[in-house]
């Protein structure tokens, strides 16, 4: 209010002075001195000055503590989100994080504190317009409604571009970060000028929506301009009668004309704030869908679970397609049961749903039909956070952030002492740790870690919660016979403890012969169960099948003894060959 007020009372202060010095005998109002009249005035300026300076700084300061919390809030409500939404980039998170929250930024800090001045530039001007000559400022409003409605208009087409325009910023970040995460095989297959093309055609969509967007704006503010010329010409030829007439000085018409050139700045500022808050609105909406949306799988209402707690989990008819893909379905009428303690490998051929088991288990989806159930309760009952907080996951493909090994280990266990963190690492057969220059220490980035190794790492982030359960997806991924000896070993330890119960999605025949019972998925349900040396023994077992067909050899003719060496889990084994590659499941 304060630097708009100031602002505002140069032209008054300029028409004044003109007709003071043309005038011959020029008498300074309130009886002050030409010196103490301009010390007054630069006074006022300094303190317009200061007020704007303020005004800048803490509009821009509030806007961006607006924008900070408003990415916290998305990003938090990202993470409570089922991982579907986010994986399958429904929800195209990282566009609204950076992207929109920044058009909201833009927003509420500069368009908002520019608009906000032009609205009290705008008043103020045609107040004291008004007080001049009412005359001369009707005539100067004949044009603001037609400029208004075309601002509506501009407002309304802009914001449909700008969610457009967002969208497909959205698609294009989409095909440069799968292309940059999955940098080796592009390169390895010489894919660079197909992912430009890729990357071209949706830079070549931005672009479009741009191009309207600008052809747009040139017809606007080229119409406004010209709007806006033409008035002050009408202006300037009917003011110039009314002081030839003597209505009306000299000074007073130059005030005139100067506040129409304020009040149509501030209305022009006031188009493009309009504008700008549309486009802000529109990125506001997509940010508040996703911070008010309501997670499938909500993680923190239901029953808290004892960590202590141990029960059998059992699926009971349990149906399942996944969200995305609602005619296909994965597990039909799955019935499983795996006692405490127990170790169960669910074995089948690629894409059967094995593991689509563990992520019902992990509730990170619900079963269409039937139910999950842990000592009897059904998980769904649980609450999510804490339901997880008892199983101990390593996943097919471990992820491993930023920062060092023992923080990597202690991932979701962040009060872990270091002497837990080692505990974890000795038992998932990490003594490679010991051998690095900095152990624990040192940085993952630089480690340069195996595919062993990475997995031992995870094995020992799982055991470091002393999960009730383990549920683990061995990968599929080959790894030599040393660190996949390191990793079974790490594994056999952990069965043998009989402290867990674990669930194991198993490829390799090595993981395969180590648990109690192998359950045979085939066709969404459970066709055949049973130790390693009964479905190995029973003849024409689907088990066998799966086995020879892994080995690229008839099922019938496949002799058992082809088989490796059989020990059972219970018994401490020395040294056990590595399953050979071809006998992954
Ligand atoms: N998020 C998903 N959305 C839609 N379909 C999926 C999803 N995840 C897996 N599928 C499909 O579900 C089926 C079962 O997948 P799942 O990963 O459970 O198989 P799998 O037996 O573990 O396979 P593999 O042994 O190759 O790891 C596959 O056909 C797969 O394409």
């Amino acid at each position: 209010m304060v630097s708009s007020a100031v602002s505002m009372s140069v032209p008054l202060t300029i028409g004044k002075l003109i007709d003071f010095f043309s005038n011959a005998n020029p008498q300074i109002p309130f009886g002050l001195s030409l010196g103490q009249a301009s010390g007054i005035l630069l006074f006022l300026f300094s303190a317009g000055a200061v007020a704007n300076a303020g005004r800048a700084m803490l509009m821009r300061l509030s806007g961006q503590r607006i924008v900070a919390r408003l990415r916290e809030r998305t990003y938090a409500a990202a993470l409570r989100q089922e991982v579907e939404f986010v994986e399958k980039g429904e929800g195209d998170v990282l566009s609204r994080l950076s992207v929109d929250s920044s058009i909201v930024g833009e927003s509420v800090t500069q368009n908002l504190s520019d608009g906000l001045r032009s609205v009290v530039m705008a008043s103020a001007g045609l107040g004291a317009m008004f007080y001049i000559s009412p005359q001369l400022t009707l005539l100067m409003l004949t044009v603001v409604p037609p400029v208004s409605l075309g601002a509506v208009f501009y407002g309304r087409y802009l914001k449909k571009l700008s969610n457009r325009t967002q969208e497909a910023l959205g698609d294009m970040t989409k095909v440069a970060q799968e292309a940059l995460t999955a940098l080796r095989t592009v390169q390895a297959f010489n894919s660079a000028k197909q992912e430009e093309a890729k990357f071209h055609e949706k830079v070549g969509t931005v672009l479009t929506l741009a191009r309207k967007e600008a052809i747009a704006s040139g017809i606007f503010f080229g119409a406004t301009g010209w709007s806006g010329n033409v008035t002050l010409l009408a202006l300037l030829g009917y003011g110039g009668t009314l002081v030839s007439r003597g209505t009306i000085t000299m000074g007073d018409l130059t005030s005139l004309l100067l506040y129409t050139v304020y009040v149509g700045n501030g209305l022009q500022m006031l188009t493009v704030f309009f504008s700008s808050i549309m486009r802000g609105i529109g990125a506001g909406v997509r940010i508040f869908d996703l911070i008010d949306r309501q997670p499938a799988i909500p993680p923190n209402t239901g029953v808290e679970v004892d960590p202590s707690r141990r029960g059998p989990i059992r699926f009971e008819h349990v149906w399942f397609e996944y969200p995305s893909r609602r005619n296909v379905q994965i597990l039909k009428d799955l019935n499983l049961e795996v006692n405490v303690g127990e170790s169960v490998a669910i074995v089948g051929q690629s894409g059967s749903g094995k593991s689509s088991i563990n992520a019902l288990l992990m509730r990170y989806y619900d079963p269409v039909k039937g139910k999950v159930t842990f000592d009897g309760q059904d998980i769904r009952e649980f609450n999510p956070s804490s339901w997880r907080s008892i199983i101990g996951v390593v996943p097919q493909d471990p992820i491993l952030f930023t920062g060092t090994i023992a923080s990597n280990i202690a991932y979701g266990n962040p009060d872990a002492t270091m002497e837990q963190i080692e505990a974890a690492a000795r038992q998932a057969n990490c003594e490679f740790v010991w051998g690095m220059p900095q152990g624990f220490l040192t940085e993952i980035g630089r480690a340069s870690l195996s595919g062993g190794q990475r997995q031992r790492l995870a094995i020992a982030r799982a055991l470091l919660k002393k999960p009730a359960i383990l549920a683990l997806d061995e990968a599929t991924s080959s790894l030599d016979a040393t660190s996949e000896h390191r990793v079974n070993d790490a594994i056999d330890k952990i069965l043998r403890s009989r402290q867990t119960t674990c669930v194991i999605v198993a490829h390799r025949l090595s993981t395969i012969a180590r648990a109690e019972r192998i359950v045979v998925l085939e066709d969404g349900h459970i066709v055949e169960s049973g130790t390693y040396r009964h479905l190995v023994n029973k003849e024409g077992s689907r088990f066998r099948h799966l086995m020879a067909a892994q080995l690229n050899a008839a099922a019938g003719e496949y002799p058992a003894s082809a088989l490796p060496p059989l020990t059972p889990p219970s018994e401490p084994e020395a040294v056990r060959p590595a399953a050979p590659e071809e006998t992954r499941v």
